[in-house]
């Protein structure tokens, strides 16, 4: 039913008011504990923070330094001493040790004082996002039995079987909104890490809280121990996973089939993102859960969107209007879940610019064995549609297997987007190909994780395709001076920027599941959020933040209301939410965002 613009308003005004704002003065927190339990607490601990009155209520006189600090002052001390840290750094040749030290400083905050941690991750989220997050988190992975410190998330393991429905009452909080799972078994470009693949939830959960405002104690990093193939992890004498090879099978899927149904038990309106599976189970998973369960994945699903928007920014980099994308000549070097997940979205972004499932012919795709032809034997049915043939519209010589260089000798592709984990793999040879691309502007994604799994650096582009080159990777470079005050832009080409807003989006929306029209409303609003200037600059991605989340939540969730499955969240339900405009939407979720203060503490004993 149609409503007034006044009444909307104001039923708009009541919906934030009831919701968590972060600018409403901080509500008290009735806390279960006394004294050294609270300080133990990372949730309720504020260290020096703590005024008087709050130390006499809680048991906590005598248990402080005397002199109480206030928010900010903490905040500095941890600034300064990290930068300490940075400093003494200064100089050392190994890099691995300097991002460790980084990482086990914020690690530390992290376990101590939850407040202070989330609002230095909030205010430096792009300094500090390449340590709790890619390229350090890789890092983190492959050491993380050697690292292990203090328990954080849950682990399920094979040995669980039959255990799981009770063992999800075992986590703490009454309840959990955002769930991130992976097996281990394709963590990053670095493969089978086992159980020490845990690092990645807990880092795609801290970006979570820092980018899309989720409440802390509402997330639960998972990790699914079902055995690693990693001889060298089955050796180690430190290593804290399930000494055995991966499950393989139906074996395999009742342990994930138990997970997701004790998920359900517990906490029916949890998101459930799955993460770094090895592509097998990543695709299998994903129509098995997709329709029953509200989940995604991200390897497929996230870096799909995000890659479809730098494609079509590439488009608008060279003055092209969108509608030429079916014509950019595409190679996509890896042909994994992200490489599919990537080639079947841009197919679908060309079918629907008019091109028919017979004409599309932009794309040629190579895997370890070099180009996919339909000559190729065992041809998996999931690349088929991208496999070259030999009619009239081919290019002669490209044969089955072809290597990386020929296809970009001869095609001379507008776009070389690598997906391959694969480090280093578009040389100098190939970068000088590049060069002849047939457009103005060539575009090379090297989107490969973590740094060192790169396809090549931005230096590298800049210098053997010419300044004029776009480029963007999965972890994070810095931008390359080119002289005369030109930049080179190394943009970020990651799924840091939908994830967040898709779990956030389908979270807020209440939805049954995340249906492709969701998913496909939040890869729009990404790719049309850059604007022609910066553009035209090589500037294809914004910084990730709250806002750009914020957009995009509201974008899925506003695509969840039109698809009607959307059940509402927060006794805030579907009808109300379906009132809302565009803006309003973009405020609602901006409001429903956690934002980390110090709450006043009363004991409940
Ligand atoms: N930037 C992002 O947002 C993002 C998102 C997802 C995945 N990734 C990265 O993409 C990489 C691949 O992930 P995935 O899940 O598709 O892995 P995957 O194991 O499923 O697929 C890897 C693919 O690369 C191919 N490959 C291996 N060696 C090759 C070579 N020498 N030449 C050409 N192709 C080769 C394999 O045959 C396979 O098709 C990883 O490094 C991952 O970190 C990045
Ligand atoms: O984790 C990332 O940085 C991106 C992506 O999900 C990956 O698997 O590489
Ligand atoms: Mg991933």
């Amino acid at each position: 039913m149609w409503r007034s613009a006044a009444r909307r308003s104001s039923l708009f005004r009541r919906l934030l008011s009831s919701s968590s704002s972060s600018y409403a003065p901080p509500a008290v927190y009735i806390v279960n504990k006394r004294g050294n339990d609270i300080l133990n607490d990372p949730w309720y601990n504020k260290d020096t923070a703590f005024p008087m009155t709050e130390r006499d209520r809680l048991g906590l006189r005598g248990l402080l330094p005397p002199r109480v600090t206030c928010f900010e002052e903490q905040y500095e001390r941890f600034i300064n001493s990290y930068r300490t840290l940075e400093n003494n750094m200064q100089g050392e040749p190994d890099s691995t040790r300097v991002a460790l030290a980084k990482w086990k400083d914020l690690n530390r905050l992290h376990s101590r004082n939850e407040t202070l941690y989330y609002r230095v991750l909030i205010d430096n989220i792009e300094e500090f996002a390449p340590i709790v997050y890619t390229p350090t988190v890789g890092l983190v992975c492959e050491n993380y039995s050697g690292l292990f410190r203090r328990s954080r998330g849950m682990y399920f393991t094979a040995k669980d079987k039959g255990e799981m429905m009770s063992m999800i009452y075992n986590w703490p909080a009454d309840k959990v909104d955002m769930i991130v799972v992976t097996d281990g078994s394709r963590i990053l470009g670095l493969g089978d890490l086992g159980v020490q693949g845990v690092g990645i939830p807990i880092g795609k959960l801290d970006l979570y809280v820092a980018a899309a405002g989720i409440n802390p104690q509402k997330v639960l990093p998972v990790i699914l121990d079902v055995g690693t193939n990693n001889e060298k992890l089955l050796e180690d004498k430190l290593y804290l996973g399930l000494r055995q090879p991966r499950l393989e099978g139906e074996e395999y899927l009742a342990i994930i089939d138990e997970f997701m149904e004790a998920v359900r038990a517990r906490w029916p309106k949890a998101v459930v993102q799955f993460e770094d599976f090895q592509m097998k189970w990543a695709f299998e998973t994903l129509e098995r859960y997709r329709n029953r369960f509200c989940m995604f994945n991200d390897d497929i699903q996230g870096t799909a969107g995000v890659a479809l928007a730098g494609l079509l920014g590439a488009v608008r980099a060279q003055g092209r209007p969108l509608h030429d994308f079916p014509n950019q000549k595409i190679v996509v070097v890896g042909a994994g879940s992200a490489g599919i997940g990537v080639l079947n979205k841009a197919k679908k972004a060309t079918l629907k610019m008019g091109i028919t499932e017979e004409g599309h012919n932009q794309f040629w795709v190579l895997d370890k064995d070099g180009l996919i032809t339909k000559a190729r034997e065992g041809l998996d049915p999931a690349v088929a549609s991208f496999a070259r043939g030999s009619g009239p519209n081919e290019i002669p010589d490209l044969h089955e297997g072809a290597s990386l260089v020929e296809v970009v000798k001869k095609v001379k592709p507008h776009v070389l987007l690598g997906l391959s984990g694969v480090g280093g793999i578009f040389n100098e040879e190939v970068l000088k190909a590049m060069k002849e691309s047939d457009s103005p502007r060539p575009a090379v994604f090297a989107m490969s994780n973590p740094t060192t799994k790169a396809e090549c650096t931005p230096d590298d582009v800049f210098k053997h395709v010419g300044e004029n080159a776009i480029f963007a990777s999965g972890s994070p470079f810095s931008n390359v001076s080119l002289g005369n005050g030109k930049t080179g832009y190394a943009n970020q080409a990651n799924n840091m920027y939908l994830f967040p807003g898709i779990g956030l989006g389908a979270l807020l929306s209440g939805a049954r599941n995340i249906s492709v029209g969701m998913l496909e409303a939040g890869a729009e609003c990404l790719a049309s959020y850059i604007t022609d200037d910066e553009i035209k600059k090589g500037i294809l991605f914004p910084p990730v933040s709250r806002h750009i989340t914020a957009q995009v939540g509201a974008a899925v969730l506003r695509a969840a209301i039109a698809e009607d499955l959307a059940e509402g969240c927060d006794g805030v339900g579907p009808k109300e939410l379906s009132t809302m405009s565009e803006l309003e939407t973009v405020d609602y979720v901006t409001q429903k965002m956690w934002y980390p203060v110090y709450h006043p503490l009363v004991s409940k004993k």
